[in-house]
């Protein structure tokens, strides 16, 4: 194996707060390790267009508290193509890089994998995504600050639901995974949650929202989206037909929750793990992704982290049921 001297770092796919911590985590662990190391931007679009450069300290100074990434973010189809990544890993021959830290989620692993056994260069993954869609780690960075995101949202919206005597019907995100809905819904007291992992019998809602309390002034159904139910604006017209004495409304959070500072944990999650890709790298380690089980650090083989059957702990459904009496 060879010798690595040159780390290039990259953030891809939907961007999570907490990424900006990560990629200072990757640099400054790389200067200490005495490697050096370059940035891509716009992941795999900026390795196949050749827009790498040298980063040192000073260039992740001030970033820890920021959403968003500096390296910024894209969705590039021409990886998906084996040209493209022929092209890509040309660019990273003459840019000296010998091995790669790839932030992102299950599709940023998905090319990685396949990159990382078409050519000889090692590739670990930090999960970096709002979804928690991931094997291989309790959390991704970038979850926990969106929760905290829906759940304060969700709080002023119930605040004007009270006031209103409304049912509002609030959509989160999560592209076929339910984990967003399925917390911030316990968190925010709602009535009933609708995740894609569990069947959505829209007979079991309503006869939740007619059991419920009667003198209720306010009503929180979340979704997620994707739903097999449809989206917010399907369920809420189903509802409103069948209760058209309910005053409902919808509101679809959207890109919100991927903004903003990253929480405490997300930033020491990121921390974590970004130096223990770099220690994994040096270690030999290669198409794996970096988490955290159980408080420790664990790699996880790239194949396993995107699996899609990512369980749902069916107590958290319940615990809905018996709190939204
Ligand atoms: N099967 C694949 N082959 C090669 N590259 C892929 C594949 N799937 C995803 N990618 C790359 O990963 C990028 C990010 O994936 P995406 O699903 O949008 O975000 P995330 O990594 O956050 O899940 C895609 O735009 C594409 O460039
Ligand atoms: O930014 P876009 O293209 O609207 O994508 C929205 C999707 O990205 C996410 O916010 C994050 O997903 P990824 O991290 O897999 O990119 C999903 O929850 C959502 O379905
Ligand atoms: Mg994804």
């Amino acid at each position: 194996m060879a010798e690595i001297k040159k780390i290039g770092v990259f953030t891809s796919g939907g961007d999570a707060p907490g990424m900006n911590a990560a990629i200072r985590a990757v640099v400054r662990s790389a200067l200490y390790y005495n490697l050096q190391v370059a940035g891509i931007r716009r992941g795999y679009e900026g390795m196949i267009s050749g827009d790498i450069f040298n980063m040192d300290r000073k260039s992740v100074a001030n970033i820890i508290q920021r959403g968003g990434t500096i390296l910024k973010t894209a969705r590039s189809d021409q990886f998906r193509t084996p040209e493209g990544r022929k092209i890509a890993y040309e660019q990273l021959k003459a840019n000296g890089i010998d091995a790669l830290v790839a932030i992102g989620g299950d599709g940023t692993f998905t090319g990685a994998r396949i990159f990382g056994h078409e050519y000889d260069i090692p590739v670990l993954g930090l999960p970096g995504t709002i979804d928690n869609d991931l094997l291989g780690t309790d959390f991704t960075i970038g979850y926990d600050t969106a929760i905290n995101t829906v759940v304060d949202a969700v709080d002023k919206i119930r605040d004007t639901a009270e006031s209103h005597d409304r049912l509002f019907i609030v959509e989160v995100m999560g592209r076929d995974c339910g984990l967003i809905a399925l917390r911030t819904g316990i968190a925010a007291g709602a009535e009933a949650i609708l995740i894609p992992e569990s069947k959505t019998d829209l007979n079991a809602l309503y006869e939740r929202l007619e059991k419920g309390r009667k003198d209720k002034s306010s009503k929180i159904v979340m979704v997620a989206e994707s739903g097999e139910a449809g989206d917010a604006f399907e369920i809420g017209r189903q509802i409103k037909e069948r209760y058209p004495q309910y005053d409902t409304r919808i509101s679809i959070l959207g890109h919100i929750q991927r903004g903003g500072r990253p929480s405490c944990m997300d930033r020491v999650l990121a921390s974590r793990i970004g130096v223990a890709a770099v220690e994994g790298l040096l270690a030999g380690r290669r198409n794996e992704m970096v988490g955290i089980i159980s408080n420790e650090l664990a790699y996880t083989p790239f194949e396993h982290a995107i699996k899609h059957n990512i369980e749902i702990n069916d107590n958290f459904l319940k615990i809905v049921e018996i709190l939204s009496l």
